[in-house]
């Protein structure tokens, strides 16, 4: 689909095509349909995050909290939407060792204790050691910084997401 495809679907077909490139935040695509026509996918990926820019900080912890834990309890049930159970399978989180698995566990449940929502990391951009590193460091963090982090790489997930679903004309036009 291009970005004029995108532009001509009704909010209904919008929300069905487009409503997880925020996981499981199908509001914020419902939001910015409003604000249509996009002139490029650019255009798109930059009317959601300023969505997500504007909201208080409540929110976007609330955004945070949307996100399965990587290696979690939704990866063993089955119960992953189908976009995060391709992001952690590509990076190997489906094939950890038992040993593995527990660590990331108790990192993922000490991190959650600390800032109240969950460790978030754009998986595809990573690898099993770097996320593993990444959990250990951010654990040293404070509230705000995370908060932050965490939305940035919301964002990043956001924007290969998106990339997936809807041709980037830029590219092509040069
Ligand atoms: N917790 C967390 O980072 N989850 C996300 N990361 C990612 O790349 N896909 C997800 O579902």
């Amino acid at each position: 689909m291009d970005i004029s495809r995108v532009n001509t679907l009704s909010y209904e077909d919008f929300v069905n095509n487009l409503g997880n490139v925020v996981e499981k935040c199908p509001i914020i695509t419902a939001a910015v349909w409003s604000r249509r026509p996009f002139e490029s996918l650019a255009a798109l990926e930059a009317a959601i995050n300023d969505f997500i820019d504007a909201l208080p900080e409540s929110g976007k912890e609330g955004i945070l909290r949307c996100h399965p834990d990587l290696a979690g309890r939704d990866l063993q049930s089955g119960t992953l939407t189908r976009e995060s159970r391709e992001e952690q399978a590509r990076v190997g989180l489906d094939t950890l060792t038992s040993v593995e698995v527990s660590r990331m566990a108790r990192l993922n449940e000490e991190y959650k204790k600390r800032f109240g929502f969950p460790f978030v990391i754009c998986a595809r951009m990573n690898d099993k050691e770097t996320i593993l590193r990444q959990l250990s460091e951010r654990l040293g963090n404070g509230l705000e910084v995370e908060r932050a982090r965490g939305v940035e790489e919301v964002k990043k997930i956001c924007r290969l997401r998106l990339q997936g679903l809807v041709r980037n004309d830029a590219n092509n036009k040069l």
